[in-house]
């Protein structure tokens, strides 16, 4: 995908602007987990109905996918699912436990334990691409994002049995059973490419893949082992022509990596300044983030500074897609994030001159 290579259109929604590079209407915000624990509607409507099941509600992720849209004026939808969803579809036997995550009941560590995983067959997936046909009918002009996890991050699920500090188990397979892992991997990419297909041939506009814990990988691993199995997702999505961002937590040493992978827009978390990470791949890409979650807590006008700071760095970058830098806790308020959102939209493009400016400053010559 080239960057500023086409003049900005008055009336493409800002999200798919600034996701080619071209400046928007206004700089565009959503949230990771902007649909959740912390909105108490959500919680209202999943009262006494697990998470999983929810999910294989059409009308219900209808509902819940459309709650943040309704209460901040954010520029996209996710779709409300989870990144286990597909292998609930093909009968793998989990649960997401509330307060602790995926967990599997019979964790994947030998071929024989490969059988768990197959191709999603015609039929499974339906009420994915149902939900997504009633939400894009709801949405009107806002995009919605569809989205899946890259195949080294259900691989940790499911080799560990459920969320993991070290992921040793996972990493042994992977330098240790090298066979293994690559079946592991090839059939894990098939389920995610089809699970983000279905999203995107029901009208999902733009992409997002979750590598969420790739950084605990070293780079030389990463490139060898994972990357070419979230290169086989990317690309599946890539074919259909939606922008896509690629993202993961503490991967400050891998973003040229993660971008070498296939994707249009770097997704970034707040270790890195937004310029900053631009400069380590060279260009070429949007870039999505970076407000430190954890800082929704902090007084309003340091908050505030924090935000402009992100818009005068992402500023200097041709593409900035407003977000935090990992998912909204489920303790943050509401209204700091519609305030935060309405920030963005009123200063986010004086903002974004003041970055160009600094840019062109550093690069005239010095005297
Ligand atoms: C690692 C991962 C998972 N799921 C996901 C990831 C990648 C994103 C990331 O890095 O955070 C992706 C995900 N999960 C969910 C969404 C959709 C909606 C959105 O972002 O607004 C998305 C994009 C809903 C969800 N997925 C989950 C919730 C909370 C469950 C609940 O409300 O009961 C939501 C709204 C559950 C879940 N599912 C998973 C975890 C770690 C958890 C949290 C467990 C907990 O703390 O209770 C696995």
């Amino acid at each position: 995908m080239t960057h500023r290579a086409e003049p900005p259109t008055g009336d493409e929604p800002p999200l798919l602007a600034a996701a080619r590079g071209v400046e928007p209407s206004r700089v565009p915000v959503w949230f990771m987990r902007q649909a959740g624990r912390s909105l108490p509607e959500y919680r209202r409507v999943r009262e006494g109905i697990s998470m999983l099941d929810s999910c294989a509600r059409p009308d219900l992720v209808t509902e819940i996918t459309l709650q943040p849209v309704r209460r901040y004026d954010v520029d996209a939808a996710i779709f409300y699912s989870d990144i286990m969803v597909p292998l609930k579809a093909i009968g793998v036997d989990l649960d997401i436990v509330p307060g602790t995550g995926p967990v599997i009941a019979s964790p994947i560590r030998s071929d024989a334990d490969l059988a768990q995983l197959r191709d999603p067959q015609p039929g499974e997936l339906d009420h994915v691409a149902e939900a997504v046909r009633l939400l894009v009918a709801e949405l009107g002009d806002v995009p919605l994002i569809g989205f899946c996890g890259a195949p080294f991050t259900l691989a940790s699920y499911l080799v560990e049995g459920g969320p993991s500090k070290d992921y040793s188990r996972t990493k042994a397979m992977m330098v240790g059973a090298p066979e293994l892992w690559r079946e592991l991997m090839e059939r894990l990419a098939r389920i995610s490419a089809a699970f983000l297909t279905t999203q995107v041939r029901a009208g999902a506009r733009l992409v997002q893949v979750f590598d969420s814990w790739a950084g605990a990988l070293a780079p030389a691993d990463y490139r060898a082992s994972v990357q070419p199995h979230t290169a086989t997702v990317l690309a599946a999505v890539g074919e259909l022509g939606v922008p896509r961002i690629h993202f993961g937590v503490g991967t400050g040493e891998l973003l040229g990596d993660l971008v070498a992978a296939g994707a249009d827009v770097l997704g970034v978390d707040w270790r890195v300044p937004l310029d900053e990470a631009w400069r380590r791949v060279g260009g070429g890409v949007a870039v999505q983030g970076n407000l430190d979650p954890a800082l929704l807590g902090a007084p309003w006008p340091v908050l505030a500074e924090r935000v402009r700071e992100v818009l005068r760095a992402g500023g200097r970058v041709p593409g900035h897609i407003f977000n935090l830098g990992h998912g909204v806790p489920p303790a943050a308020d509401p209204d700091v994030l519609a305030r935060v959102v309405e920030l963005v939209h009123a200063e986010g493009l004086a903002l974004r001159e003041a970055g160009a400016e600094r840019v062109a400053d550093e690069a005239a010559p010095v005297r």
